[in-house]
């Protein structure tokens, strides 16, 4: 589904210039849940921001589903990103004056679907997160862990071909982070939801079958855990 070859990223400020990214190359098939892992500074949000259509200004190649990003139009580029991936974000990133239907039925209203159809996704969203009967609430008066489920309900309410998590539980206790994990591995395993998480644990790290480590630009490692 997802093909970097030779990925270099180069951030320009004056007459600086910061190789960030340098040669990547990675495959993730659909399916798999992968963890990104490697120290502060090390490229892996710049990484996920070309993974995840956010970037397209690198050097290489990025074929989705053998379709090269790089020829797209902007608006192309858009709509694959409003089409193809769901975020997750460490600080959930929800709009506070909105209830969580609501919420959850942004990026259906973006997609112009119709209002019967956007309430039922919702239900099978909130469902699927195990926040059922939820949707007339406000965020601020659920916990943590909720707001984040109610995230992950957003991402993945338009059927998005992959997930990409940046520190999904960075915010979160570790009682609601291994929730939140097992939320992660029951969508990856019952419904076969593609995620792709960026974390600094190494624990939470080693809940997903394959660990990609990038070192100062570069994958330093690439294990399967699965296959161990
Ligand atoms: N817009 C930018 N302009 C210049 N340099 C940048 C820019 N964005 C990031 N960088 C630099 O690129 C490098 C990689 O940053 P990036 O945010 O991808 O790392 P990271 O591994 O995600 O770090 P962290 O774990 O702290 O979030 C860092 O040295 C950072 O300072």
């Amino acid at each position: 589904m997802i093909e970097l070859t030779n990925v270099n990223k180069v951030y320009r400020q004056g007459n600086q210039q910061y190789h960030v990214l340098k040669d990547i190359s990675l495959k993730v098939t659909a399916g798999e849940f992968l963890a990104i892992v490697g120290p502060s500074g090390s490229g892996k949000s710049t990484l996920i921001n070309i993974i995840g259509f956010l970037d397209n200004h690198f050097e290489g190649h990025y074929q989705f589903n053998k379709q090269e990003i790089g020829r797209l139009n902007q608006r192309q580029f858009a709509s694959l990103r409003n089409q193809k991936v769901g975020f997750v974000f460490q600080n959930f990133k929800l709009i506070t004056n909105l209830n969580v239907g609501e919420n959850i039925a942004l990026p259906l209203l973006y997609a112009g679907k119709r209002r019967d159809e956007i309430n039922e996704r919702i239900e099978a969203a909130l469902d699927k997160v195990g926040l059922t009967g939820f949707s007339s609430k406000m965020p601020k008066n659920m916990s943590g862990g909720q707001q984040q489920r109610v995230a992950i309900a957003r991402a993945i309410v338009a059927n998005p071909n992959f997930l990409i998590a940046d520190e999904p539980t960075g915010a979160l206790d570790s009682h609601n982070s291994a929730d939140i994990m097992q939320l992660f591995t029951d969508l990856n395993r019952e419904l076969g939801t593609t995620i792709i998480m960026v974390t600094h644990d190494d624990h939470l790290a080693q809940m997903c079958d394959r660990i990609v480590k990038i070192t100062d630009g570069r994958i330093s490692s690439d294990k399967g855990m699965r296959s161990c």
